[in-house]
């Protein structure tokens, strides 16, 4: 019966193909994929084919891409009414998520920092903290501080400035990425448009916050942004100081050397990711499989859901819990760690009958001249695992490549002696 049926689904997809009508074949696609009685060859079979299909169409359709059609964004998609999500956005069957399998976990561990005055009660959340940061890479705060109403007001003007009109949304975007860094904030719709084949299903606004930004040099509209975004910063940075020292005690240093390990004081930026609902959510990413290049990174989502973590061999979701704050440990602390805490893979993906969502990542990143490499008394007995670098290093390979699945890290590996 495999077989026939895997026969059967085969001549169809030669036909659909031979037609290279790939609209076709999604659909065809979509609902094999659908039925439960397909076996697991012929369903891997039919994505194989497909993916073939799709990457010669892409091909063609590379300069497309780069004369970005897609400029806009995914809400502008929306807006016009998108039935069927363009090729550009179609993952391959490999990374795409899996909508046979069910990826819903509460395991990522979470942390509540109340009654930290006292003294036990601290060292308990040290040793959680560490341990999560070397399992996991991730975990979950709550009771953190960082008052619900500016949390709460941060989210509302975020989710203003996407239901901007695409034309005053454009007026930030910046097409050379050789600008970026001289911008304060930019509106990003295409992370890289030289080295993506796939795009992501996010229109993110990208905002520099620490140091601050001159007044000017702020969004205008909404009109209470600067101050929202301003307040929550610097509950962000309180939280993020105070993380850092708990993984810094974690290592058995002081309080304070993770932090100096940042140049005198840390950078910090965030994006506004906006994932608008989408026709075919299981074609798609909102965000590809990446670890963060930062130190540390302090998440706020809103309760739509979507990210997840890679971790032993699976895929887990971070459920998104009310007011908490999701941290992960980034690429740099890694580093400095000399790879006791791990920078993990994560990704946001879109479920069928999602409404959009919002997620707010704060990244602590250090200074550009700081040099980062592992901590002397962390290779005393293990041999160190990166080699030194300028930040600024990490800062132009980010830029100048499209990280989906590959980290940044490898650029900075040691060789491991056997
Ligand atoms: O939207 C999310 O939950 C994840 C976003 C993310 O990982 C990023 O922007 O680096
Ligand atoms: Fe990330």
């Amino acid at each position: 019966m495999v077989g026939c049926s895997s026969l059967r689904i085969e001549s169809n997809i030669l036909r659909v193909s031979q037609e290279s009508n790939i609209s076709k074949l999604k659909c065809f696609l979509l609902f094999t994929s659908d039925s439960s009685s397909s076996s697991e060859a012929a369903f891997i079979f039919i994505h194989k084919m497909a993916a073939a299909a799709v990457e010669t169409k892409r091909s063609t359709d590379d300069n497309i891409l780069r004369n970005s059609k897609y400029l806009k964004g995914v809400q502008y998609l929306v807006e016009k009414g998108v039935k069927q999500i363009p090729d550009a956005y179609i993952q391959p069957p490999h990374p795409r998520v899996n909508i046979t399998k069910f990826e819903c976990s509460n395991e990522v561990p979470v942390i509540d920092l109340a009654g930290l005055r006292d003294d036990g009660r601290r060292s308990e959340v040290v040793a959680e903290i560490k341990n999560a940061s070397e399992r996991w890479g991730f975990f979950q705060v709550i009771n953190h501080g960082v008052p619900v109403p500016v949390i709460e007001r941060m989210m509302d003007v975020s989710r203003r400035f996407h239901e901007l009109p695409t034309e005053e949304k454009m007026m930030y975007h910046v097409a050379d990425p050789s600008e970026f860094l001289s911008r304060t904030h930019r509106f990003q719709t295409i992370f890289n448009a030289e080295k993506q084949t796939v795009l992501e299903w996010r229109d993110s606004l990208d905002q520099e916050c620490y140091p601050p930004p001159d007044d000017d040099k702020w969004l205008k509209n909404p009109i209470d942004y600067r101050d929202a975004a301003m307040d929550y910063s610097g509950e962000v940075r309180k939280l993020a100081k105070l993380l850092l020292a708990f993984m810094s005690e974690g290592l058995n240093l002081s309080s304070e050397n993770l932090e100096k390990c940042l140049g005198d004081e840390f950078k910090q930026t965030f994006l506004i990711n906006h994932y608008p609902p989408c026709p075919n959510p299981e074609l798609v990413l909102g965000v590809n499989s990446h670890s963060d290049p930062s130190a540390l990174t302090v998440l706020l989502q809103d309760e739509i859901g979507g990210l997840q973590v890679f971790h032993e061999g699976n895929w887990f979701d971070v459920k998104p819990l009310a007011n908490a704050f999701v941290i992960n440990v980034g690429d740099e602390v890694e580093v400095l760690s000399n790879g006791i805490y791990k920078s993990v893979a994560h990704r946001a993906i879109r479920r069928i009958g999602d409404s959009a969502r919002i997620s707010i990542p704060t990244f602590c990143l250090p200074s550009m001249e700081a040099k980062i490499g592992p901590i002397a008394e962390l290779t005393k007995t293990n041999p160190p695992l990166y080699k030194e670098h300028l930040f600024s290093e990490v800062v132009s390979h980010f830029r100048s490549e499209y990280y989906d699945g590959k980290s940044c890290l490898d650029n900075f590996k040691l060789p491991t002696k056997t």
